[in-house]
């Protein structure tokens, strides 16, 4: 049938989709163009019905024919379409009314498989751009902060140098350029990398893959080195620290910005200085050799000094040391000056656990009682005028050793308190000071007086001394065991011949008599001075006993206090030199008696009680 045809073929033609011309009454394709052909595997043009090309839901397609007959316009994507050979279609079917026949209608079939890969061409052409456009912004993004921040850049005193995603250097600011010796031009636009950092100090090379400056861009993260070298033009190495830093344009990873600073120098002074301390080391290991063998030598020189005598009283000395020595025991040992007090102390301290640490021997007598607080104590600066740096006291010196508190009677009543709380609770605080310093110690006391009676006088109080007097070790008055007299006078002179450097003299029995008999108001010390002067003077290979106490001094206190021995001393002294002056002769005129102005019997008794013998006056 000869239809009027609305729409020239050529029109058709130029529809840039598969388009069809139908009469709907007939089911007859008018007029397709070739795209439609194509779509729908038909070989003519025309003459060929359409429903066969509805593979499903015929219905949904009269109901859309007949919208298009009411609206004149329709477009749907639920009817499945076919082609010739019944390959499935996947189309969008626009239909527009054609004239004034309700029959004529155009339809349009658009391959929407062939839009979605319009739509993927289209995005991934999107992609690209956009792609060239990062890139280009990327550049301009450097430029920019280049531009923005040179003078601060340039101000800077680190190192600064941006990459950008593909390691090139986009900027490099002055200290850089000075630090490593090239120029802008010489890295801009250039693989950093393989200009500076190339390889380790070791002389090992440093792949790029390896480097942190690209991982921190490759995986955004900030990397921080502490020691690594970047290579100068000149082939030098710096050692550099540095931190690299992704950065990013509107979100998107524009490159590293790298901030480093040539710590050659400072590697260089840790090196002096771990030399240096190297050294100090060494020397300190030196010295506390050194050290550990004038300990030995001390030792030995003590074992000179060796407790000598054979008497029961030094017998329980030494049986009273051996027993305490091993133990924390606070010690008490009183006696006579001379007797060896601190020699006791000395050996229970060399005995202890402690005896690799110092034993502190503070004489209370030997300091003023103003200066005594302070010397125990210690200070800190300006705690009092004079005190012009800090100072540890006696106290902290002795942490972990023994504290030697000799003469302890002597020690102020209003510091008794302060010093027992120290020792009790075992922490110190310095004059002028806040901080409570912790201290192990051991005390060793020694007392001249008994302690009792100062107790009891209230001179002294009752709280330390029972803290003190754990355990008591009485050292004996010379004169108490004379027997120790020979071993100790035969040992002072072996000692005095060897300091001397002289032949050892032979001590005649009567010397040892002198000896024995004599009083010895100054116990073993006044012994070994008696024996040290004697070797001196001795001539002839025998010893001269001198007994004659030295002069006394003119400093002598004249409010001090003598001692009961002390005063009997004096006293056998002053009959000695009145038998000296009376040539022995005792009673009448010019006799010693006389001179003494007392009876020739109490003068005769005195002598015998005071074992004076002719030896001593002669
Ligand atoms: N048994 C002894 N064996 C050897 N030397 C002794 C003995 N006793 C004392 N000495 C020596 O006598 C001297 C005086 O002793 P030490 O200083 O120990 O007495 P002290 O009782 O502490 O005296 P002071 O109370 O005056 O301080 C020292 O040189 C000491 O070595």
């Amino acid at each position: 049938m000869k239809t009027d045809i609305p729409m020239p073929e050529s029109l058709l033609e130029a529809v840039p989709h598969a388009a069809l011309v139908l009469d709907t009454a007939q089911d007859q394709v008018i007029a397709a163009n070739r795209l439609a052909m194509q779509l729908l595997a038909q070989d003519s043009a025309s003459g060929f019905a359409f429903a066969p090309h509805i593979a499903d839901n015929f219905a949904g397609f009269l109901v859309c024919l007949d919208e298009l007959a009411h609206r004149g316009r329709v477009w749907r994507r639920d009817i499945p379409l076919q082609d010739q050979n019944r390959h499935p279609l996947h189309c969008e079917l626009r239909g527009t009314q054609i004239g004034q026949s309700p029959h004529l209608v155009m339809l349009t079939l658009i391959d929407l498989n062939e839009m979605l890969r319009h739509d993927q061409i289209a995005e991934a052409g999107e992609v690209q751009r956009l792609g060239l456009l990062e890139w280009q912004r990327a550049q301009a993004f450097f430029s920019e902060l280049e531009r923005q921040n040179q003078l601060i850049l340039n101000a800077a005193g680190e190192g600064i140098y941006g990459v950008n995603a593909d390691g090139k250097t986009t900027f490099v600011n002055r200290a850089a350029r000075e630090m490593l010796g090239w120029s802008a031009e010489d890295l801009l636009g250039r693989d950093i990398h393989s200009m500076i950092h190339h390889h380790h100090l070791s002389g090992e090379a440093y792949p790029a893959h390896d480097c942190p400056i690209y991982q921190s861009f490759r995986y955004e993260q900030v990397n921080r080195i502490e020691d690594e070298v970047f290579w100068r033009k000149d082939g030098k190495p710096i050692r550099v620290e540095y931190v690299s830093t992704p950065i990013y344009d509107q979100n998107v990873l524009a490159g590293a910005v790298v901030i480093f600073r040539d710590i050659t120098e400072r590697k260089e002074n840790e090196r002096k200085l771990r030399d240096a301390m190297t050294e100090v080391q060494a020397l300190r290991e030196q010295v506390e050799q050194e050290n550990a063998y004038l300990q030995e030598a001390i030792a030995s020189e003590r074992a000179h000094h060796e407790i000598i005598g054979s008497s029961p009283a030094i017998q329980d000395v030494l049986s009273r040391i051996e027993r305490v020595a091993g133990t924390e025991a606070t010690v008490l040992i009183s006696g006579e000056a001379g007797t060896g007090k601190a020699l006791v102390a000395s050996a229970i301290h060399k005995d202890s656990a402690r005896r690799r640490r110092s034993l502190i021997h503070f004489k209370c007598s030997a300091v003023t009682s103003d200066a005594i607080e302070a010397e125990l104590f210690g200070h800190i600066r300006g705690a009092f005028p004079g005190a012009l740096r800090d100072r540890p006291g006696m106290l902290e010196l002795a942490h972990n050793g023994t504290l030697f508190l000799d003469d302890v009677d002597e020690l102020p009543l209003s510091l008794q308190g302060r010093l027992l709380h120290a020792l009790q609770e075992g922490s110190v605080t310095r004059l002028g000071d806040t901080r409570a310093r912790e201290i192990s110690i051991r005390v060793i006391a020694a007392s001249r007086k008994p302690l009792e009676t100062l107790v009891r006088r209230g001179q002294f109080r009752e709280e330390l001394f029972m803290f003190l007097n754990v355990f008591p070790i009485t050292c004996q008055a010379l004169r108490e065991r004379r027997e120790d007299i020979p071993p100790l006078a035969a040992h002072f002179l072996t000692l005095a011949c060897k300091r001397l450097n002289t032949k050892m003299p032979t001590i005649s029995r009567h010397a040892m008599e002198k000896l024995i008999s004599y009083h010895w108001p100054g116990n073993v010390r006044e012994l070994q001075n008696v024996i040290d002067r004697s070797s001196i003077i001795s001539t002839g290979g025998k010893l001269q006993v001198d007994l004659a106490p030295p002069p006394l001094q003119d400093t002598h206190d004249p409010t001090s206090v003598m001692t009961d021995a002390e005063m009997t001393s004096v006293m056998r002294a002053n009959i000695v030199n009145a038998l000296r002056k009376a040539k022995g002769k005792v009673a009448g005129s010019q006799g010693a008696a006389d001179m003494l102005m007392v009876q020739p019997t109490t003068l005769y008794s005195r002598i015998k009680k005071l074992r004076i013998q002719p030896e001593d006056w002669l």
